[in-house]
C-alpha cells in the first residue's frame, strides 16, 4: 500500500508490534520435554530440565508473550488488532496508515494457525467497523499473492504464471497484472480466503504433513467517503491497506529432512527469510546503511510495511519442545531485532476531492503528454543516444573495413617482397654460382691461352662464399693464369671415361641454340632444387684434381694443409653433398675445406707423394699434395684428372682452350687436391688476390658465362698440361659426348709432357 493518491503524508515515529506465540506440544513431541515458559505477559524463559551451557539469554521480552493456552483470538486482541483496524481508525480525524501482520517462525510452529485466525478476525472486526459507520461509504478489495521457489503467483487465479514486480514511484513495489476482488460481503471474503488456502503450494514435511511451502501475502485493500460529499465535490476518499503475511517456515532444510523438491522450496524460503532477517536486523540498527529491500521479492513487495510508513505487527510462533530449542532461540532472536525496529509510521492525511481532482488532472495531462510526443523529454535522450551509438557503429565499421583493406594490401605486399627476396636470394646464390663459374671461365680462357688446365665439365655449378671457392661436382676450375706453371710429369688416364651430360641445376637444359650457344633460364637454373644436383651427376663426373698453389690466400685452406699432416679423404662423395650449398639453403660459413678436415692427405716428400699419386691413380682417394718444388710459380691452381681418359679439347668461341684431364699430376710446389675415381666433385682455390682485382673479376659478368662454350661439339678435346713449363699441354685432351644429355669421356690424350713436376 502506498501512501495513496490525495493524501498529505505526515511522519510519526513508531515500532513495530512483537508478540511471541507458544503453542503446545503436538502429538509428535509428546515425549519431549517443554523447554520454555511464558512467565509474564511479556516474558518467555528458557526453562530447560537438561543442561544448556549455551550462552544465550534465558528470558526474552517482548511487546506480548502468548503461552500454548493462548486462544488465537486473544493473540488478535492483545497482539494484532490495533495494528490491522489502524487501516480503518481514524478515518474519522481524516488520516489512517496502512497495516501489515506477519506470522513468522519455523515449520509447523503454529503460524498458518495464528494467521488465518488473525485474518478472520481482523476482516470481521473491519467489517465491524463498516457496519458502525454507516456515514461513509467503504469499497473493500481483496487480492493475494504467494511467493514461492521466487516466483510471484497470483492466488485468486487459475493461471500459475508467474507475475512481475513494478516499482511504482508513488505506489512503491506493485505486482503487476495482480486479480483484485472487490468484495461483496464478508462471507465472499471467506470464499476467497477458501480459495487462496486451496491454491497454495502445500507439501508434507518431517514436521508438518501440511506444511505452507511459500510466503502468502493477503492484501485487504479499504476506501471511504464520507457518504454526504459524494458527487457534489467535497468529498474525501480514503484509501489504506492491510497486509496478512503467513511465512514459510524459518527452520533449515536439513531439520525438515527436506530432499528434491522440498529442499529447492527450502533454499528459497531460506533466502528470502534470511533477507527479512537482514532488512530487520539492519533496521534495528537505525536507518543508516543500505537496507537489502530489493534482495528478495518478499522484502521488495512488503517494504513499506518493514521500516516504512505501515504499522507493522509481527507474531512469532514458537515450539515449545526441547527438539526445537535452536530454532525457537533463533526465532526469539529473530523477534528481538524486530522489536527495535522503528517504522516511518507515515500518516496519510486525507486531501479535499477538489485538490485530488487537480493532482489526478495533472498528473493524467503529464501522461498523455509522454504518449504522444515520443521525442518528449526522455524518448528525445533515448533517441538521440540511439543515433549517436548508429553513427558511431557504423563509423567503427568503415574503421573495419579500411583496416581490414590495409592489411590485405601489406599482406600482399609483403608476400611480394617474400617472393621477391626468395627471388634475389635464388638469383644471387645463381649468380655467385655463375660469378665464380665465370671466374674460373674465365681464368679457364685465360689459362688456355697460356697453359692447360684440366677441365672435366664446364657445366658444373660453383659457389663462392666468405672468400672460399667451392666448386659443386663437375665443375671445372683454372689456375691463376699469371702465375701458372706447368707440371711436368703427366699419367695417362684409363681410356673410355664416360661423363654423362649432367642433368643439374648448374647445369642448362638442352636446349642448345644452333649456333653453337645456349640459352639458359636463370630462373629455372635457380630454382631447381638441390636433390636435382643428382647423384648420378657426380657419379658421372670424375677425375678432377685441384692444384692448389701454397700462395692461396685461402687462409683456411693453409690452415688444413699445415705441413706434416696427413690427411685421409675416403669418401668425395660425401664431400660434394655436405659441402656445396643447396639451393634452398643459406649456405654454411663453414668451408669446404673444413669439411674436408679428415680427408686430405698431406705429404713431407715428393717421392711419397708421387708413389701415392701413382699408387691411387685408378682408384685413390683425394689427396693433397705438399709440393716443394721451386719450379712452380706463385698463385695458380692445377685440377687434376683421375682415372679417367678424359680429353676435352674446347673449340669455338674459345679454340685455344685445351685442356686434358690427367690422372693424378701432382706437380704443383704447393698443395694440390686430387681426385679419386670415386670423385664428385672437383675443387677449385682461386687466389682471393685474383678476385680482389677488379679487372678480372670484371672481365666476366655473370651473363659472360652463358656465352661462353655453350656447347661442346662432341669429342671436344682440352689439351691439359701440354708441354712443362709454358703449359701449353696440348696433347691430353677430354672428349666430351653431348649427345643425348651425355657426355662422353672417351679418350684420353697422353700429356706429351715428359717432365713431371716434382
Ligand atoms: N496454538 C496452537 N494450538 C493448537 N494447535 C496448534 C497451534 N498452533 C499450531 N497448531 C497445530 O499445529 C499444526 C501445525 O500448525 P501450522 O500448520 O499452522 O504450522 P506452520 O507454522 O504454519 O507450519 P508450516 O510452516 O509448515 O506451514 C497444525 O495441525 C495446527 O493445527
Amino acid at each position: 500500500c502506498g501512501g495513496g493518491m490525495g493524501e498529505k503524508v505526515e511522519a510519526k515515529e513508531e515500532r513495530i508490534m512483537v508478540s511471541v506465540r507458544m503453542r503446545p506440544l503436538n502429538g509428535r513431541e509428546s515425549g519431549d520435554s517443554s523447554d520454555w515458559e511464558c512467565i509474564s505477559p511479556t516474558t518467555v524463559m528458557f526453562r530447560s530440565t537438561v543442561p544448556d551451557r549455551a550462552m544465550f539469554p534465558t528470558a526474552y521480552t517482548y511487546d506480548r508473550v502468548f503461552g500454548p493456552n493462548c486462544s488465537t483470538r486473544q493473540v488478535y486482541e492483545e497482539g494484532a488488532k490495533e495494528v490491522a483496524l489502524s487501516v480503518v481508525n481514524g478515518i474519522n480525524c481524516m488520516y489512517r496508515r496502512n497495516a501489515s501482520i506477519f506470522a513468522y517462525g519455523q515449520t509447523s510452529s503454529g503460524k498458518t494457525y495464528t494467521m488465518t485466525g488473525i485474518t478472520e478476525y481482523s476482516v470481521m472486526d473491519i467489517y465491524d467497523y463498516i457496519e458502525k459507520h454507516p456515514e461513509r461509504e467503504f469499497m473493500l478489495k481483496f487480492s493475494a499473492i504467494e511467493i514461492y521457489n521466487e516466483a510471484v503467483r497470483d492466488l485468486l487465479s487459475h493461471d500459475t504464471t508467474p507475475l512481475r514486480l513494478l516499482d511504482d514511484p508513488e505506489k512503491g513495489t506493485t505486482v503487476e497484472k495482480l486479480t483484485e476482488e472487490t468484495l461483496r460481503d464478508k462471507d465472499h471474503l471467506r470464499d476467497l480466503l477458501g480459495m487462496c488456502e486451496a491454491q497454495r503450494q502445500i507439501g508434507e514435511t518431517a514436521l508438518n504433513e501440511a506444511s505452507s511451502r511459500s510466503h502468502q501475502i493477503l492484501r485487504l485493500t479499504i476506501e471511504s467517503s464520507v457518504k454526504q460529499y459524494l458527487g457534489k465535490g467535497k468529498s474525501s476518499t480514503l484509501v489504506s491497506c492491510v497486509n496478512f503475511v503467513d511465512l514459510a517456515g524459518s527452520e533449515r532444510a536439513s531439520q525438515t529432512a527436506s530432499a528434491g523438491m522440498r529442499l529447492k522450496e527450502g533454499s528459497h524460503i531460506n533466502r528470502s527469510l534470511l533477507t527479512l532477517g537482514k532488512v530487520v536486523r539492519q533496521l534495528s540498527k537505525g536507518r543508516n546503511g543500505h537496507i537489502p529491500y530489493r534482495d528478495s521479492k518478499l522484502t521488495r513487495i512488503l517494504q513499506s510495511s518493514l521500516g516504512g510508513n505501515a504499522r507493522t505487527a509481527i507474531v512469532c510462533t514458537m515450539s515449545p519442545a526441547h527438539t526445537h530449542i535452536e530454532q525457537s532461540r533463533n526465532t526469539l532472536l529473530f523477534a528481538t531485532c524486530a522489536k527495535e525496529v522503528v517504522t516511518n509510521a507515515q500518516v496519510n492525511v486525507v486531501m479535499s476531492d477538489k485538490a485530488l481532482l487537480k493532482h489526478l488532472q495533472r498528473e493524467l495531462a503529464r501522461l498523455e503528454n509522454e504518449l504522444k510526443l515520443p521525442e518528449s523529454a526522455s524518448c528525445t535522450s533515448h533517441v538521440e543516444a540511439l543515433r549517436e551509438k548508429d553513427a558511431q557503429i557504423k563509423k567503427l565499421e568503415k574503421q573495419l573495413r579500411e583496416l581490414i583493406e590495409e592489411k590485405d594490401t601489406v599482406q600482399s605486399q609483403l608476400n611480394c617482397l617474400l617472393k621477391s627476396d626468395a627471388d634475389d636470394h635464388a638469383n644471387d646464390r645463381a649468380a655467385k654460382r655463375w660469378d665464380v663459374r665465370s671466374r674460373s671461365s674465365e681464368s679457364l680462357a685465360r689459362n688456355a691461352s697460356e697453359e692447360a688446365l684440366s677441365v672435366s665439365d664446364t657445366y658444373g655449378g660453383s659457389y663462392q662464399d666468405q672468400g672460399h671457392a667451392v666448386f659443386d661436382e663437375s665443375y671445372v676450375f683454372s689456375a691463376d693464369h699469371d702465375d701458372l706453371s706447368i707440371p711436368n710429369q703427366t699419367i695417362d688416364l684409363p681410356q673410355q671415361t664416360r661423363v654423362r651430360k649432367p642433368i643439374s641445376p648448374w647445369h642448362p637444359p638442352s636446349n642448345y641454340s644452333s649456333d653453337g650457344t645456349e640459352s639458359y633460364n636463370m630462373k629455372e637454373v635457380a630454382f631447381r632444387s638441390a636433390s636435382e644436383v643428382s647423384e648420378e651427376h657426380c657419379r658421372e663426373v670424375q677425375c678432377i684434381e685441384v692444384h692448389e698453389h701454397r700462395r692461396s690466400t685461402s687462409e683456411e685452406f693453409n690452415v688444413l694443409l699445415h705441413e706434416g699432416t696427413k690427411l685421409h679423404i675416403p669418401e668425395v662423395e660425401d664431400i660434394s653433398r655436405d659441402a656445396f650449398p643447396q639451393p634452398d639453403e643459406v649456405p654454411e660459413a663453414v668451408s669446404i675445406t673444413e669439411k674436408m678436415e679428415d680427408r686430405i692427405k698431406i705429404y713431407p716428400s715428393k717421392e711419397e707423394r708421387q708413389a701415392e699419386i701413382i699408387a691411387n691413380a685408378v682408384e685413390g682417394p683425394i689427396e693433397v699434395h705438399q709440393c716443394e718444388s721451386d719450379d712452380f710459380a706463385d698463385n695458380f691452381v692445377k685440377l687434376y684428372p683421375c682415372d679417367s681418359n678424359i680429353s676435352l679439347d674446347v673449340g669455338k668461341p674459345y679454340p685455344h682452350e685445351c685442356l686434358t684431364v690427367k690422372r693424378c699430376i701432382t706437380s704443383s710446389k704447393d698443395s694440390a687436391l686430387a681426385r679419386s675415381q670415386s670423385c664428385r666433385a672437383s675443387f677449385m682455390i682461386i687466389p682471393n688476390s685474383w678476385f680482389d682485382d677488379p679487372e678480372n673479376t670484371g672481365q666476366t659478368p655473370p651473363g659472360e658465362i652463358f656465352r661462353y662454350p655453350p656447347r661442346r661439339p662432341d669429342k671436344v678435346r682440352r689439351s691439359l698440361y701440354q708441354g712443362n713449363d709454358d703449359c701449353q699441354n696440348n696433347n691430353t685432351s677430354v672428349d666430351l659426348s653431348a649427345d643425348s644429355g651425355e657426355v662422353v669421356c672417351d679418350e684420353v690424350v697422353k700429356d706429351t709432357s715428359t717432365n713431371e713436376h716434382q
